[in-house]
């Protein structure tokens, strides 16, 4: 089992966050899920400098959209970083496969247009428990470890 704790990080080691601006984009899919990576990426981002009046937040009906959202925050704001919060959890069909390829091929394909780094918060699971277990469950949260590494891309 690779999984170690999401939300574990060296405060020490990252720089304060408070001449930043983020972006973060949420899908409105799974919104238990999502709501709770967004809770845990906001918190880690004011708890190490970020001010709240400089983080953006969007919201997108599902993960698939978080790529035009993303591209559309990148282009009319001006951010430091954003973070792509998505939850896809394995249906009946391939359509999981085409949802997960999407979003990753499609924020990957930003990362290298765009001057602004873009976090992949996205949890691709097979089951709703792996989903909670690493949104704020045993597992940690996502969330957390997506706004340090928003934090430390800013900072690049
Ligand atoms: N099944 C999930 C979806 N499906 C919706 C797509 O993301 C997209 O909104 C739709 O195909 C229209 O373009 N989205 C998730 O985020 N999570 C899922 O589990
Ligand atoms: C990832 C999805 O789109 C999926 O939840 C849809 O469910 P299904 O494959 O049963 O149609």
């Amino acid at each position: 089992m690779a999984t170690t704790d999401l939300s574990y990080y060296d405060k020490a080691t990252i720089p304060n966050a408070k001449n930043f601006r983020f972006g973060i984009v949420v899908s409105e899919w799974n919104p238990e899920i999502t709501n709770n990576l967004y809770l845990g990426a906001q918190e880690a981002l004011l708890e190490n400098g970020a001010l709240q009046g400089n983080i953006v937040k969007w919201d997108v009906p599902g993960s698939f959209e978080l790529v035009y959202g993303c591209k559309k925050m990148i282009e009319t704001q001006k951010v430091d970083a954003i973070i792509a919060i998505g939850n896809v959890i394995q249906g009946e069909t391939k359509h999981f496969d085409f949802v997960c390829e999407g979003v990753t091929q499609g924020i990957v394909d930003l990362n290298v247009k765009y001057d602004v780094p873009v976090i992949f918060c996205v949890l691709t699971d097979n089951t709703k428990q792996q989903s909670l277990d690493r949104s704020g469950g045993k597992h940690g949260n996502k969330g957390i470890e997506c706004a340090i590494a928003a934090i430390k891309m800013a900072n690049l």
